[in-house]
């Protein structure tokens, strides 16, 4: 019932709950196997389980050891999180976490470090995009924490309209990135800019 009022408030829509999905775009779909591909992985970082009766779709993160953002997890996620846009059925989105303990362990460490400027700028351009991407959505936006979320996964939370976290002592999360010497990068992307008073409002 409470998804329902979000879903009435947010969207000020509530009968298109049934409408039947429209089928996702192929490049979308070619882009995932892409990321795949550079990557070199086999299997999908995302899982998206959308239910047409509820018009919910819940999100899950299924990338271990601790579903770190990388450049490809991030892409899989921003293209997941597209497709269920481009659903006028979808109104309501839960991202939650397939692993044991961990909901994200926040940006891969692993992309900041030995690498090229022209992939540090697409990946902090794909961080961007990813944080854009989920303030910004026409969904009902619900993170489901069920496990720790430093930093990054602080950060993924934060974009939803509504958090709830397992209620575990043994689970962290905050923004404790500047213990690691990282800080947000000053965003001089018009667009960037133009999108963040967008969604102030
Ligand atoms: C406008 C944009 C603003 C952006 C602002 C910037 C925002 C965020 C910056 C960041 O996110 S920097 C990343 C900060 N993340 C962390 O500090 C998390 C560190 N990790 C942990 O605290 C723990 O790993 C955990 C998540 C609590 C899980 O603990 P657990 O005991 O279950 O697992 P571990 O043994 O510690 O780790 C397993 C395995 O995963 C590797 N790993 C952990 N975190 C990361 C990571 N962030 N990136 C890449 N890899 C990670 C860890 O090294 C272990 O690897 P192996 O040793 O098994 O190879």
């Amino acid at each position: 019932m409470a998804l329902r009022a979000a879903l009435r408030q947010k969207c000020g829509l509530i009968g298109i709950l049934s409408q039947p999905s429209s089928s996702g775009s192929h490049s979308r779909v070619s882009a995932v196997l892409v990321s795949q591909m550079r990557n070199n992985a086999t299997s999908p970082k995302i899982k998206v389980d959308f239910n047409q009766s509820t018009g919910v779709a819940v999100l899950s993160m299924q990338s271990p050891p601790v579903n770190s953002l990388s450049l490809d997890f991030l892409t899989e996620l921003c293209i997941s999180v597209e497709k269920l846009e481009m659903d006028r059925a979808c109104r309501g989105l839960i991202i939650t976490s397939s692993l044991p303990k961990v909901f994200s362990a926040g940006l891969d460490i692993l992309e900041m470090y030995g690498k090229s400027p022209e992939r540090c700028g697409e990946f902090w351009r794909a961080v961007q995009e990813m944080w854009l991407k989920m303030y910004s959505s026409n969904m009902v936006t619900i993170a489901a924490i069920n496990g720790s979320s430093p930093a990054g996964g602080c950060l993924l939370s934060l974009t939803c309209d509504y958090r709830i976290m397992s209620d575990n002592p043994r689970y962290s999360i905050g923004l404790n990135e500047t213990l690691l010497g990282i800080v947000a990068p000053f965003g001089t992307d018009k667009n960037i800019i133009k999108n963040t008073h967008t969604c102030s409002n």
